[in-house]
């Protein structure tokens, strides 16, 4: 038997995100670390559409699919049950995750999901949340939630979540080198801790970048590229000293591990020049996968709303 034709679906796209500056303080007794994180959202996405269903379930499509948790650890399942629990309606919902942005990369895919789906849960069950309603239980799903909700270019405090958009000139056009095997996000903190451990004060976000990007000077930009976390993801996959070696030698303006990696994002002069950064990691074998995005792009974001045509595959389902 086929499924009514008469659900309806909302799908929403929502981006993952580069960390051009990450200054990371000492751990706190809550086992987070202080952070001033510069975020740009980019051109990778993630796309999630939530159909009426009478019970919830998820599927997952995508490159890497299969390394994406289908239980009620996934950020978007945990997202659509703290919509319906905070705002006390009770409604099912398939949602379908289609993966653009690299997992456990260090580029936040999981994030995006989370935030796409409490944006596409809150308009197909009519709850109508504020952004800022919707950022509170962002920020209760993880770190990076709310500026996959926000995107552009945002200065994050606290643990990443309180944010700050800041100001932005231009396109900044990106290489960026992949690996197949991810960095445990608590892991990479955690060899932080042994490593450096961190200064006591807060952590202030880096003002040579942030001047670079609101004069739009992508050469100021390349040479403030900063992370707290990189000797840590370096100790755990030294490969990646390999992978920032070839893109500098290409030419790249900066070069930085975005987030706790392993992702290495290469800034180039322009389009043209990201494809040939990604062509020199591809032909000396220091990537599993490259790709070329820009930035900064805006936030989650609504892109259909329809009367559901199609009957849901069996593979959907
Ligand atoms: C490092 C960053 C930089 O943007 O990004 P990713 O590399 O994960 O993309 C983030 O801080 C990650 O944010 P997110 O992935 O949402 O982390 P959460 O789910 O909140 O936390 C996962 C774990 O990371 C550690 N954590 C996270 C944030 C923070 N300020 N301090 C921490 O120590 C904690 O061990 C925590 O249990
Ligand atoms: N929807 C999701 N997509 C990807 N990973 C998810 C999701 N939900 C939970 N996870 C878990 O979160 C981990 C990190 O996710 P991801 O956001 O892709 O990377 P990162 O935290 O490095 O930016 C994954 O390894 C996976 O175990």
């Amino acid at each position: 038997m086929t499924t009514s034709t008469t659900a309806r679906e909302v799908r929403v796209r929502a981006p993952g995100k580069i960390n051009l500056a990450l200054a990371v303080g000492r751990r706190q007794d809550d086992g987070y670390h202080p952070l001033a994180t510069v975020f740009q959202a980019v051109s990778a996405y993630e796309e999630v559409t939530a159909r009426e269903a009478e019970t919830t379930s998820l599927s997952v499509s995508g490159e890497q699919a299969d390394l994406v948790p289908t239980d009620a650890s996934n950020l978007a399942l945990r997202a659509a049950h703290l919509l319906a629990e905070a705002t006390g309606v009770d409604p099912g919902v398939h949602l379908h995750l289609d993966k653009g942005v690299p997992v456990a990369g260090g580029m936040a895919g999981g994030s995006a999901d989370a935030a796409a789906a409490l944006l596409a849960c809150d308009a197909l069950w009519g709850t109508g949340l504020s952004r800022e309603q919707l950022h509170e239980l962002a920020a209760e799903l993880g770190s990076d939630v709310p500026f996959a909700l926000l995107g552009q270019t945002a200065v994050g405090r606290g643990r990443g979540d309180l944010l700050t958009p800041a100001l932005s000139r231009g396109e900044y056009h990106w290489a960026l080198g992949l690996r197949t095997s991810g960095l445990s996000t608590p892991q990479v903190f955690g060899a932080f801790d042994e490593l450096i451990g961190g200064s006591e004060e807060d952590p202030e976000p880096d003002r040579a970048l942030l001047q670079a990007l609101s004069a739009g000077d992508p050469v100021a930009l390349g040479q403030a590229l900063t992370n707290d976390l990189q000797a840590a993801a370096l100790e755990l996959a030294p490969q990646l000293a390999e992978t920032l070696a070839v893109a500098e030698d290409a030419g790249a303006l900066g070069v930085v591990v975005s987030g706790s990696g392993p992702t290495v994002a290469a800034l180039a002069r322009s389009g043209q020049h990201s494809l040939a950064i990604a062509a020199a990691m591809t032909a000396s074998g220091v990537a599993d996968g490259v790709r070329t995005v820009s930035g900064p792009v805006t936030g989650a974001r609504l892109v259909t709303r329809t009367a559901a045509r199609e009957p849901l595959s069996q593979d959907e389902r």
